[in-house]
């Protein structure tokens, strides 16, 4: 049977859903941001609609990304009650909600904990060098304020993604350090689910003038991360930012073993589509690997998810068991 075949790459079926695109930090790299107050908030209502047509395709996680709210702000609570909102009818309409939406209190995580099967927040970097550059106005990217978020999670067990931003002024050397970070504290908690590796990829609305990540130091990068990481932490990598099929091929060669989440839109990266499922079950073949499906939360957190996270996930693996079973 398929699933115990080695040669399995994964990704997750997924759609992006974004609250709102205002954020009170300016990421020099950002192409997702407007100013405060320049963007409307989704409502349930519009929400509803497009969770509505997604029924019928082949989605399963709702990826909930959004721009921030300054914590001190009077519109804190409405926006973290949207997103709180947002994530519960997702759930009650049979997904699996991923919130990622920047830094939270250990309140606002610990409530969005019961409407979400898994959660995430970049490291980017944990140098503080990028204090004065990239991040000069970004408050939300202070090494030590996401390093929290992280040991937080892990309180709280909540299933986690992280990863490494690369490629915005840090140095080979940082690489390594924030790496060993996320080691550390899994070692403590074991709630790190997977590790992104993301190249910078400029789009047209950022004002951070640097060329993109160079795609050939990518197999590098994820050969030592998976040294420096521990065996249970996947190792993920966009393929819309690795245009380069041998190098993307590469990559899987050096041990990256995920494809993360593909939606129709990559809310992040505007400018880079997304390839269709099959062009990619095409450039994997002829290095044998499979491409096969995920959930937003990796197996071994089964004991962590509430009574109804946990129904929502069974229901998911019954159904891709039953395919897996089909095909053989
Ligand atoms: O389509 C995207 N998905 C992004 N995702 C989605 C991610 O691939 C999936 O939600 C997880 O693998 C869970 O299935 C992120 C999730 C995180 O927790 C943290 C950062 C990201 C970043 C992106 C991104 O840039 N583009
Ligand atoms: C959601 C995540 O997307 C990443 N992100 C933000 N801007 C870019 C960009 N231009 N290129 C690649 N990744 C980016 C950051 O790591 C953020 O945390
Ligand atoms: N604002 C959040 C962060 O940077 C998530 C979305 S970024 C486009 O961590
Ligand atoms: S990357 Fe995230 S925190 Fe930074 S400006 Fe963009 S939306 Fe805001």
């Amino acid at each position: 049977m398929s699933s115990f075949s080695q040669n399995i790459v994964t990704y997750s079926p997924a759609y992006t859903i974004v609250p709102t695109y205002e954020c009170f930090n300016r990421c020099s790299y950002c192409n997702f941001r407007t100013d405060p107050g320049q963007s409307p908030w989704l409502t349930l209502a519009e929400a509803k609609g497009i969770l509505q047509q997604l029924q019928s395709q082949n989605v399963c996680e709702i990826l909930i990304l959004s721009g921030e709210v300054h914590p001190h702000s009077s519109k804190r609570e409405a926006w973290l009650q949207r997103i709180y909102d947002l994530c519960a009818l997702a759930l009650k309409m049979g997904f699996l909600p991923h919130t990622n939406v920047g830094p939270l209190s250990f309140e606002e995580m610990r409530k969005l904990k019961n409407v979400n099967v898994s959660m995430g927040l970049m490291l980017e970097q944990l140098t503080p060098q990028l204090l004065d550059t990239v991040h000069r106005h970004a408050p939300s990217k202070i090494p030590e304020v996401r390093l929290q978020q992280l040991k937080w999670a892990g309180e709280l067990q909540i299933p986690f993604t992280t990863g490494l931003l690369l490629g915005i002024g840090e140095t080979e050397n940082n690489w390594w350090e924030t790496l060993a970070a996320i080691s550390d504290l899994h070692q403590r908690y074991q709630h790190i689910q997977e590790v992104i590796l993301q190249p910078h990829s400029p789009g047209s609305q950022q004002t951070f003038d640097a060329p993109p990540f160079d795609p050939h130091k990518l197999p590098f990068v994820i050969a030592k991360a998976r040294q420096i990481l521990p065996i249970d932490i996947t190792i993920q990598i966009p393929p819309n930012l690795i245009q380069d099929q041998e190098w993307l091929l590469a990559c899987i060669a050096a041990g990256a073993r995920d494809l993360g989440g593909i939606s129709p839109k990559d809310e992040v990266n505007p400018d880079y589509p997304h390839l269709q499922e099959q062009t990619l079950r095409e450039i994997l073949q002829p290095g044998g690997w499979e491409l096969v499906p995920r959930l937003p939360v990796y197996p071994q957190f089964g004991s962590w998810l509430s009574e109804e996270l946990g129904e929502g996930v069974k229901k998911y693996r019954l159904k891709m068991n039953s395919k897996d079973n089909s095909r053989t």
